[in-house]
């Protein structure tokens, strides 16, 4: 367990950190060509943090030729896969030298609170740099059946240039999770942050040069959607974006790269993921902190958030009076105050579309009020399920409830929704767990607990949550490498004619 320490001191610590601003390109911190800068802000206070690179079409073109030059020229993509797994080691512990100091500015720029800076979202991007280091020299080609005079060989090898496009919502995480098996597998990477969140990816790609990432690998080029986005997803000389955001917005990168060079693409987009839980779930109390955990967990701000509670409606009272007792368990407020489990949301953008869900009409059975312009209690809605707050990706701490006769129904509403990310059923009843587990279209379903799975398990969504590959295990491995087959003749040169 990470030892935390005070308000106070996560306070002074906050003053003291030198915020990183410019591009990382090439190895260094550069100025956007343009010289325009934008100004990234503490969503909690609404203080402006720093002023952020502002990078447009030139900057990615740059980026994209040095992450060529580093690739073709094979000072990463053609060491021995152990060099690669040193590096990314010594990557990892520097990591870890540093955790305090990334869960502070993590914190500061998206709202997030540090408890779980602290606790999930720095050790687990560490642990995913490890693993992928780790993994990478295990993994073994595979030779084909083939007859005596021929072998036929499968080989992996990097897809090359990749373009890697992050949401706001976990910016380290989300970073590690593709930085990891891209650079294990040998890529070269140029990655866009969010703009709402630029700072940690920044700072990580300073760290990753001095574990010894050669130059031109590890690309960072801060600025929009459109001005950063776009040119990547359009451009000529990228083999392959993973892209996790809005279903909108992972639809705008097919469309690039069908109007381009049909570059791959990974898309892993929203959801709006059930709990459900049937009449003979045991443990009521239990089952109630998995839903809250799931629910409010990062202020909702995750595709993989239960946002729906699909309950059997004999046991919808006793079932509620356990989860109202939970939230109010969970307290909002500072993010830098290691008390506090709700931060807040990340802007006030996002903050007025979390805010115009509460104003739909649906009843609401807890919270439901917004303070200070950043932050929204751990709010439980009842509403049809047809209505918005049922069908839509709200991204904050809101919890629609909705009751089913039976098993049937209960597998139907779940799957109700264009999204199939992840769900939750909750039940003693291992063979309706299982044939649950089975109907539900998601890529994670989890049986008497909620959760994501881990390093090791692939993570990504069916339906329109998700498109192209996994994030994490080996299948990541296989998102960032492409299959090779090469024949070769064995035979004896006199054997027989050619044709
Ligand atoms: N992991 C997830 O499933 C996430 C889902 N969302 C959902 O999306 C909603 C909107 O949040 P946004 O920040 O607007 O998500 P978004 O999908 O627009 O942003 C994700 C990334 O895509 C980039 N991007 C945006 N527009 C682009 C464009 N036209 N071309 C290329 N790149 C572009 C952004 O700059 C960011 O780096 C949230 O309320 C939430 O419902 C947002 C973030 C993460
Ligand atoms: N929950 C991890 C992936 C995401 O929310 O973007």
């Amino acid at each position: 367990m990470t030892d935390l320490l005070t308000r106070e001191e996560y306070k002074t610590l906050a003053a003291k950190l030198a915020l990183p601003t410019s591009a990382f390109i090439d190895g260094s911190y550069r100025p956007a060509h343009s010289g325009k800068t934008f100004s990234t802000v503490n969503p909690a206070t609404g203080d402006t943090l720093a002023e952020v690179a502002a990078c447009g079409a030139e900057d990615v073109e740059f980026a994209v030729v040095k992450a060529r030059e580093a690739f073709d020229d094979g000072r990463w993509s053609k060491l021995h896969p152990s060099e690669r797994k040193d590096i990314l080691i010594r990557f990892a512990k520097l990591l870890t030298r540093n955790r305090r100091e990334l869960a502070v500015m993590e914190s500061l720029d998206s709202g997030k609170t540090i408890f779980d800076c602290e606790t999930v979202d720095v050790p687990e991007t560490i642990s995913c740099i490890k693993w992928h280091a780790e993994a990478i020299d295990k993994i073994y080609d595979q030779v084909s059946p083939a007859s005596d005079d021929h072998i036929a060989m499968i080989v992996r090898e990097p897809v090359g240039v990749v373009g890697l496009v992050l949401p706001w919502n976990f910016p380290l995480l989300m970073l590690a999770w593709k930085i990891g098996p891209a650079l294990a597998a040998g890529c070269s990477v140029v990655v866009k942050p969010a703009e709402e969140t630029s700072l940690t990816a920044l700072r990580v790609a300073e760290l990753a040069m001095e574990a010894g990432i050669p130059r031109g690998v590890l690309n960072i080029v801060p600025g929009t959607g459109p001005e950063v986005g776009e040119p990547l997803g359009r451009h000529m000389d990228v083999d392959m974006i993973s892209f996790t955001g809005s279903t909108e917005t992972g639809r705008r990168f097919l469309r690039y790269a069908a109007d381009s060079n049909l570059k791959e693409v990974v898309l892993e987009m929203g959801g709006k993921n059930p709990s459900v839980v049937l009449r003979d779930a045991e443990n009521l109390d239990r089952v109630a902190a998995h839903v809250v955990n799931g629910a409010f967990w990062n202020m909702g701000e995750n595709c993989s958030a239960s946002s729906r509670l699909i309950v059997e409606e004999e046991i919808k009272d006793a079932l509620l009076e356990r989860i109202f007792a939970h939230a109010r368990e969970w307290t909002m407020g500072d993010p830098l105050d290691p008390e506090h489990r709700v931060g807040a949301l990340v802007s006030s953008d996002h903050f007025g579309k979390v805010c115009s869900y509460l104003e739909t009409g649906a009843t609401v059975l807890m919270g439901g009020k917004a303070h200070d312009g950043a932050f929204v209690e751990p709010t439980i809605l009842e509403a049809s399920r047809g209505s918005r707050v049922a069908q839509e990706e709200i991204f904050g701490p809101v919890l629609n409830v909705m009751t089913v006769k039976g098993f049937d129904e209960a597998i139907e509403l779940a799957n109700s929704t264009e999204y199939g990310l992840a769900a939750s059923i909750f039940t003693a009843n291992a063979k309706k767990a299982l044939r649950g587990a089975r109907a539900i279209r998601a890529g994670t379903v989890t049986v008497n607990c909620f959760g994501e799975g881990d390093i090791a398990t692939p993570f990504g969504g069916f339906k329109q949550s998700g498109f192209g590959g996994r994030d994490n295990s080996l299948a990541a491995h296989d998102q960032y490498t492409q299959i090779k087959t090469i024949w070769l003749d064995l035979s004896d040169d006199e054997d027989e004619a050619v044709g």
